[in-house]
């Protein structure tokens, strides 16, 4: 198994492109609860202005990563970096995070928005461009009175990354954005990911879904069971994955992790 330390070398190695910098990342990061380790001493740097994609069967510890990079629980062990630095109000500030399920105030659509920008400090003019711009890029101008819990599930997750790109965030996390969404719901969240990325907003993006994947990911960190297990260009990763593990998932096995008392599982299956 690879070292933390090594994880990210790893990509650049197979890539032959210099290392960029890393914009957030983790030492010796731990998460227990009630002794139980649920993330594992994990080490590892996620590049600036790239395409990060976080795999791994049900109960490999996605969802906590991102949760502890970004600050909204803390670790009982080892800490998260941000440009180097131990993460603070300010990094925290200038990241941003889509859940799998929208996240909607009892309010309207454009209220919505109004709140995030106030939150972020935004006034007047600004606030109101910004407001404007969230809900073209949305596509739900014609929606703004509305309010937000009634929209459709691909609504309410187009008006949650607009929402939360209208910050105007630096990094950008996504745990399984599409997991319930159609085609063209999916299309349209992936096509403001795209142009986030493209604007140089860095994507940390859990999925399990491996066209995906490979649509939207520079890079994939594998996890089993609270660790990551291996890490690649993503169509590497996917193509010939070279952790146990990962083989595993992508042929629909089962893996058990060593020591691990969670029992992964086949792809796809959510209960
Ligand atoms: N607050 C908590 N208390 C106890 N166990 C927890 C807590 N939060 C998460 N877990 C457990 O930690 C493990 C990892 O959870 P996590 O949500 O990160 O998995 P995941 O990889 O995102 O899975 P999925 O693909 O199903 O969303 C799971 O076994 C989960 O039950």
């Amino acid at each position: 198994m690879l070292k933390p330390a090594d994880l990210m070398e790893t990509v650049w190695k197979e890539t032959g492109e210099a290392a960029p910098p890393a914009i957030v990342g983790a030492r010796g990061l731990s998460y227990a609860v009630d002794r139980r380790p649920l993330i594992r001493d994990i080490g590892l740097e996620i590049p600036a202005g790239r395409r990060t994609v976080v795999m791994g069967a049900n109960g490999a510890g996605k969802s906590l990563l991102l949760r502890l990079l970004h600050g909204l629980i803390s670790p009982t062990d080892g800490h998260v970096l941000w440009k180097g630095r131990p993460l603070d109000a300010a990094g925290r500030r200038a990241q941003a995070m889509v859940f799998q399920r929208p996240v909607m105030l009892r309010r309207s659509v454009l209220a919505n928005l109004q709140f995030a920008l106030r939150v972020h400090g935004l006034r007047g003019p600004a606030r109101r461009a910004r407001e404007r711009s969230a809900l073209a890029l949305a596509r739900l101008e014609h929606l703004a009175g509305r309010p937000a819990r009634v929209l459709s599930g691909g609504e309410q997750q187009r008006l949650a990354v607009a929402r939360a790109l209208a910050c105007e965030p630096e990094l950008l996390f996504l745990d399984e954005p599409t997991a319930s969404l159609d085609p063209a719901s999916t299309h349209a969240i992936e096509s403001l990911i795209q142009e986030a990325h493209a604007a140089g907003v860095t994507i940390v993006m859990v999925t399990h879904d491996r066209a995906q994947a490979l649509r939207l990911g520079d890079h994939v960190l594998f996890m089993s069971g609270g660790r990551i297990v291996e890490s690649g260009p993503a169509a590497r990763v996917l193509d010939a994955p070279r952790s146990e593990a990962a083989q595993a998932w992508l042929e629909g096995r089962l893996h058990f992790e060593t020591g691990d008392p969670e029992r992964s599982q086949a792809p796809g299956d959510n209960t």
